[in-house]
């Protein structure tokens, strides 16, 4: 049976119903690329002490906020409307962001970890994202475990290839659409670069995502549930045996789309020098292999430069 909407999935379950859990999730990801995750053990407060840490940050004056715009390509800090396009598309994102990467104490491994920027004016935000960024690797090294098992590789398969990534919390803002001029459309169509995303702050109207009926569907969870989808890097792969499904923010019709949107995606990044070729059980004669070999970083700066944060 078509199902309307993405499907739920209770993440406490791969502790203690391992293999269905597992084969629940394939079915619901080769479906959708895109399940809501509830029970993940992430508590409310951690989250809710990151959207108003992200709320005040993106309330302060323009000059404020645009000390923390570097020239880095978005890594780190700030980045201000009208910088992101989608691929492909005619009108900039109605967004603004700020880049969180992972925290290295020492020399680290790959230049890309490259150290945090904080905004002095709003203490709290560096340990609201600190713990937040904690707790969501967390989550995404269970879930990756998960999926290493559906894609028949050892349960551990990730854990090594991902702990070096240069994984990046996102707190973004997108401000009410009140010109009429312009499109009802808050971030383009698109699909993530990443292994997986995480996504907090779900509980807004706005996110829709392709079916693959092609129908852009309406996503809203209940508060608290963590959106979880498969990005780019792992459809490479898997060799396209769960798709990363295109998304869209759209400004929601009636009260909604009078209001800021507040959402963080945690972008899911392999270490750099993880190859993306085709895992070989994903490879058969009736699905041949799709793309090329890439190394993840190699791959990353491509996608980059189409979406314009890196020139
Ligand atoms: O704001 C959202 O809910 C989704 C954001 C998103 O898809 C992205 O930043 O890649
Ligand atoms: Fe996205």
């Amino acid at each position: 049976m078509h199902q309307s909407t993405i499907p739920v999935l209770d993440l406490s379950r791969f502790q203690h119903d391992k293999d269905a859990f597992v084969a629940d999730l394939g079915a619901a990801y080769q479906a959708w690329g895109f399940a809501g995750i509830t029970h993940h053990g992430i508590d409310t407060v951690v989250i809710r002490d990151a959207l108003a840490a992200s709320a005040e940050f993106f309330s302060l004056p323009d000059a404020a906020k645009k000390q923390y715009f570097y020239d880095n390509g978005g890594t780190r800090g700030y980045t201000p409307f009208g910088t992101e396009i989608a691929k492909n598309a005619t009108f900039v994102d109605m967004k603004e962001f700020w880049h969180v990467g992972r925290d290295i104490t020492g020399t680290p491994p790959f230049p890309q970890l490259t150290a945090n920027v904080w905004p002095i004016e709003v203490p709290a935000f560096k340990p609201a994202m600190q713990a937040l960024f904690i707790a969501l690797d967390r989550m995404a090294n269970e879930l990756l475990q998960a999926f290493a098992l559906f894609l028949g590789e050892a349960e551990d398969y990730f854990l090594n290839r991902v702990q070096w990534g240069n994984s990046i919390l996102r707190p973004l803002h997108y401000p009410p659409i009140t010109d009429p001029s312009l499109p009802n459309v808050r971030a383009g169509a698109h699909e993530d670069i990443n292994l997986i995303t995480l996504l907090v702050g779900s509980e807004q109207e706005g996110l829709e995502v392709l079916s693959n009926t092609g129908e852009w569907t309406g996503i809203s969870m209940i508060e608290g549930t963590i959106i979880c989808n498969v990005g780019d890097m792992l459809q490479r792969l898997c060799n396209h045996r769960l798709p990363s499904t295109t998304h869209r923010v759209v400004n929601p019709k009636g009260p909604a789309g009078k209001i800021s949107r507040y959402s963080i995606p945690f972008f899911v990044h392999p270490n750099p020098d993880m190859s993306l070729d085709a895992l070989p059980q994903c490879v058969s004669a009736e699905n041949p292999k799709r793309d090329e070999a890439i190394l993840a970083h190699d791959y990353l700066m491509q996608r980059l430069r189409e979406i314009g944060l890196v020139k």
